[in-house]
This record gives C-alpha cells, sequence and structure tokens, in this order.
C-alpha cells in the first residue's frame, strides 16, 4: 500500500513519527538529570539532548530515504558508533500518510528533497526550565521551498480521558493545511513574540520600532510561530542574524501551509537548498496572514534594512 503514497506525504508521515520519539528522548535526558552541556559559541549550547535526539532522526530517516540530503544543526562526534535499535523509526502516522498529495508534489523525487533537522530547539530554555518552549522541528524543502514540516511540543500536556498525556506534533503540508492542533485568530492588538536569550541591539531597535501592545520573550523558533498559530502574538521579529536553516525551515513550511509567511526582515524568503548558508543573516519577521506581514515589514525602518543588507 505505502508504495502508493507519493514521496512528500510519506516523509512527512515519517517525520511527525520520528519527531514523537525524539521529543520522548528530550524528555528522558531532563528525567535522568544528566544534560552534558557543550557551549558550542558564545550564547550557543548543546546538551546531550539534541546530540541523541539529532541521531534518532537523522539515523531514522536516512536509512529509509538514502537519497535525501539531511542536514542537522548538530555536529556529532558520536554519530559513527550504533543508534540504539529502539531509536530507529520506520512508523508512519496514520492521518498524515491518508493526506491527499497536492498535483504540485507528486512527482518529487528524494534527489530534489532537503531535509533541515533541529533536533531541539529552545536549548537555552531547556537548560534554564522554560520546557514548554522547547520544539523538535523537521523541515522537508523542495527545490530551495520549505513545501513541509513538522514542529512537536515535547514539554506540551493534555488530558485525554482523565490521563495526561505529554506531547504534540504539529504538521504542515504546502496545498494541504496543517493539523495536530487549532489554529486560532490572531489577537486584535499587535503583540510581537521575539528572542529570549539571543537580544542584542539591532534586535532591539527592530522591536521599539513596531510600537506593540505587549513584546513576549520566548525561547525558539518553533515555540514563537506557534505562538502565531495560535492567536498569542501577531508577529514574530528577530532583527537581527543568529537564526539558521534548521530553525526556520520547519517552521516556515507549517505557517506558510496555514496562510502565513516567514521572511527575513527585508520582506525576502530564505532558500533552503542544500549549499545555501546555514545563518539567516538578515533576520526574521512572521506573521500568520500577508496583511500583518506586511504592516510589521512597512513599520522596519529603513536604515535598519541597510544596516542588516551590508552585513
Ligand atoms: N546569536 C545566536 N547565536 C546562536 N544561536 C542563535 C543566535 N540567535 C538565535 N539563535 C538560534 O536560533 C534559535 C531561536 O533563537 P531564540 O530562541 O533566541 O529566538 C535557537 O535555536 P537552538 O536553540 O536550536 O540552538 C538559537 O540558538
Ligand atoms: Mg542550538
Ligand atoms: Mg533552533
Ligand atoms: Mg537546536
Amino acid at each position: 500500500m505505502s508504495t502508493s503514497v507519493p514521496l512528500i506525504v510519506k516523509l512527512l508521515a515519517s517525520s511527525v513519527s520520528v519527531a514523537n520519539r525524539a521529543g520522548k528522548i528530550v524528555r528522558d535526558v531532563m528525567s535522568k538529570g544528566e544534560l552534558g552541556i557543550v557551549e558550542k559559541g558564545k550564547d550557543d549550547y548543546q546538551t546531550e539532548a539534541d546530540r541523541s535526539a539529532q541521531r534518532c532522526i537523522i539515523a531514522s530517516l536516512a536509512a529509509q530515504y538514502p537519497n535525501i540530503n539531511i542536514i542537522g544543526e548538530e555536529d556529532n562526534p558520536d554519530t559513527e558508533g550504533d543508534v540504539p535499535s529502539d531509536w530507529i523509526v520506520i512508523d508512519t502516522d496514520k492521518d498524515v500518510l491518508s493526506l491527499e498529495c497536492p498535483s504540485s508534489l507528486q512527482g518529487v523525487k528524494e534527489e530534489d528533497i532537503v531535509v533541515w533537522v533541529d533536533p531541539l530547539d529552545g536549548t537555552s530554555e531547556y537548560t534554564q526550565g522554560f520546557l514548554e518552549h522547547v520544539t523538535v522541528l523537521i523541515g522537508i524543502s523542495v527545490n530551495e521551498k520549505p513545501v513541509a514540516g513538522v514542529i512537536h511540543q515535547p514539554y506540551y500536556k493534555t488530558l485525554i480521558d482523565g490521563e495526561k498525556k505529554m506531547g504534540r506534533t504539529i504538521w504542515g503540508l504546502q496545498g494541504v493545511g496543517v493539523g495536530g492542533f487549532t489554529p486560532a485568530p490572531p489577537p486584535d492588538s499587535l503583540i510581537i513574540t521575539t528572542t529570549r536569550s539571543h537580544s542584542n541591539a539591532l534586535a532591539e531597535k527592530g522591536l521599539q520600532a513596531m510600537n506593540a501592545s505587549q513584546v513576549l520573550r520566548v525561547g525558539g523558533a518553533g515555540y514563537k510561530v506557534l505562538q502565531l498559530l495560535e492567536g498569542v502574538a501577531s508577529v514574530y521579529l528577530f532583527a537581527t542574524s543568529g537564526c539558521k536553516k534548521w530553525d526556520t525551515c520547519a517552521p516556515e513550511a507549517v505557517l506558510s501551509a496555514a496562510g502565513g509567511k516567514l521572511t527575513d526582515i527585508l520582506g525576502n524568503y530564505y532558500k533552503y537548498g542544500a549549499s545555501e548558508q546555514r545563518l539567516n543573516k538578515t533576520g526574521v519577521l512572521a506573521a500568520v496572514n500577508n496583511e500583518l506581514h506586511s504592516y510589521a515589514l512597512s513599520k522596519i525602518p529603513e536604515e535598519l534594512k541597510e544596516l542588516q543588507s551590508k552585513k
């Protein structure tokens, strides 16, 4: 049966299943309490959860899709050894597997795809106990465009028949929409969501220019995009460099499948080909619809745009 499922749909269904497994790894590392923190650079950390979740995701997808280029955030010195067998997930999410593939994506081949993996988005928040901000991101791009993605939130709590369930998985597919949660309209006033742990003078300049009624400072690109989709914030602004392709690929795919838009602060889309530079040099501006995105873009000072484009 699965041979008749178009590649993009099957890959998205695999990504949902493996993101759930990676989320469990993220919770298990925290429960054990041995985070194994490594400082990669200034304000840039990696934990055992980042390393293990990435090994789980890449090993699982590479085993099933050998010709897809999969790029993960972490340089894993320990990828050489065997990945534990219970980390290799070959299940596919049944609901996603039954989605109708849009005609524009039906002929996609493994060679056309680049998958961007952020095994743990919001590492600073993870180490500081802001666990709700943490997400696992798997972004699927075709010919440089994010067309499908998964945002898994390992610490999201729900009660099902009186029983506590941990984690939820949100997916998006171009031309189909989003699933795994209920989107909500944006707030009535302008509420901006932005970085909690990576601000600088340029980022603050951008925020000031927005003249927002409220600024929410939270961790992770995945969580900020969830706030847009759930009507908690109107605009996500990070008017400086620092985010990378693995931070924005899945969030952009999910947001655009829901009718939203994620660009740099000049209003240009990022490209997700394998040879693109990892750094999103010119910042992030995102909103749940084009109108809010254009409004926010019009408020960014020209001087700030010029400064960023020259960097
Ligand atoms: N100056 C910087 N240096 C390193 N990473 C940065 C950064 N600014 C943003 N990022 C990365 O972009 C993601 C979202 O950032 P923020 O939470 O500050 O909005 C985080 O991903 P990771 O947690 O996956 O590394 C964060 O590390
Ligand atoms: Mg990181
Ligand atoms: Mg990240
Ligand atoms: Mg990360």
